[in-house]
């Protein structure tokens, strides 16, 4: 079985290992959504973890429901990941821009046009976030007509064809985290009964249709996903539908022929085995809060074929070399929680 340190191909990348950097929204862009300078510094300095995603980026204005968060879907905003494609390309990396809707986990108060947010059912999130005043509850969402979740498709696949004019190397469709997909997915946040929502082919249509829609834009082979399978969190519980939604929704992914599929475990361990049986292409694996040994484990088992780092790579930007040589690691502030509560997603120090 290949090592941490041995090269893989994914879509069309050559990687020189199998680490990669996780996505991580940093909160830091323009208030229009645009990259900055230093998010080009950001990323070129973690450019030796070879395949590098971006924080969530909404593909439209109604997906964002952070504070100063990305966006991917302006003439400003494929500008400035102009000039972050070409930071990371000039250091050696790969960048793929992860396309986050953030559906009801959203507050009218993080964004300019103070819209109330949507989702497939206008059944609230119950979490609080990060706003210019604090934590505050995230409110009831509208729910999206028929019409407008067509719509949503296709600012996936306009946002998907921006990454690729900024130079991007691909795009990451999230479908994980509780965000706007995985409401589709889940049943206690979709009550649609539309095509879009009840047994699980109507649940999982949303997620399917974002894919095929940037894979048909883009080509499957600069195309991923990632699914958080088992989360409980941002008013997400899939309980007993939850592994009979995922390995259908995986099948069906497995026969577009992806760059990879990026999958956060949270506990089920025999899902995890099943679903890296249905998927036959590259597996990125992230597994939260494990040591670097586990994550390599990850990759001589066979489990994965890439595995993230996140708040370590947050904390040692050149952390690759680090581990390479056996140099001490920083250790990542405890106080950085990426659960959507008052800490969520807000700045972190290291650069
Ligand atoms: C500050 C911060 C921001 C995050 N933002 C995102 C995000 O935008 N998209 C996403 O899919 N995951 C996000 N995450 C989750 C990470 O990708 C990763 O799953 C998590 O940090 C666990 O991995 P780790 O133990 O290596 O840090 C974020 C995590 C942190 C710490």
């Amino acid at each position: 079985m290949p090592d941490l340190w041995s090269p893989v191909d994914v879509g069309r990348m050559r990687l020189r290992h199998r680490l990669a950097l996780s996505p991580m929204m940093r909160n830091r862009a323009l208030p229009d959504g645009s990259p900055t300078p230093l998010d080009a510094e950001y990323f070129a300095q973690r450019a030796s973890l070879g395949l590098l995603i971006t924080g969530g980026t909404q593909p439209s204005a109604d997906g964002q429901g952070f504070l100063l968060s990305h966006g991917c879907h302006t003439d400003a905003h494929i500008a400035g990941w102009q000039q972050v494609t070409k930071a990371v390309h000039d250091a050696g990396g790969h960048l793929f821009v992860q396309l986050m809707h953030a559906g009801r986990v959203a507050h009218p108060d993080n964004t300019p046009h103070g819209r109330a947010p949507v989702a497939p059912s206008a059944v609230a999130a119950g979490v609080g976030i990060h706003t210019p005043s604090g934590n505050q509850q995230v409110p009831p969402p509208r729910e999206l007509s028929t019409e407008e979740v067509c719509a949503t498709v296709e600012d996936f696949r306009r946002a998907a064809a921006a990454a690729i004019e900024a130079g991007a190397d691909g795009v990451e469709v999230h479908g994980a985290n509780g965000f706007l997909v995985q409401q589709f997915l889940s049943a206690n946040a979709n009550h649609r009964t539309d095509a879009y929502g009840g047994s699980v082919a109507g649940r999982t249509r949303f997620a399917l249709e974002v894919t095929e829609a940037v894979a048909a834009e883009i080509g499957a082979d600069r195309t991923a996903v990632r699914l958080s399978p088992g989360l409980r969190g941002f008013g997400i519980d899939e309980g007993e539908t939850g592994p009979a939604t995922y390995t259908h929704l995986v099948r069906a992914l497995a026969g577009l022929d992806l760059a990879f599929l990026h999958l956060t475990h949270h506990g089920d361990e025999a899902l995890l085995t099943e679903l890296r049986t249905v998927f036959p292409g590259p597996l990125l694996l992230t597994r939260p809060g494990a040591t670097i040994e586990e994550r390599a484990a990850d990759v001589e088992t066979g489990l994965a074929d890439l595995v993230t780092l996140g708040r370590l790579a947050l904390a040692n930007p050149d952390v690759v070399t680090r581990l390479r040589t056996g140099a001490a690691l920083n250790t990542p502030d405890p106080a950085t929680f990426y659960g959507g509560g008052a800490e969520g997603y807000t700045d972190y120090p290291a650069l």
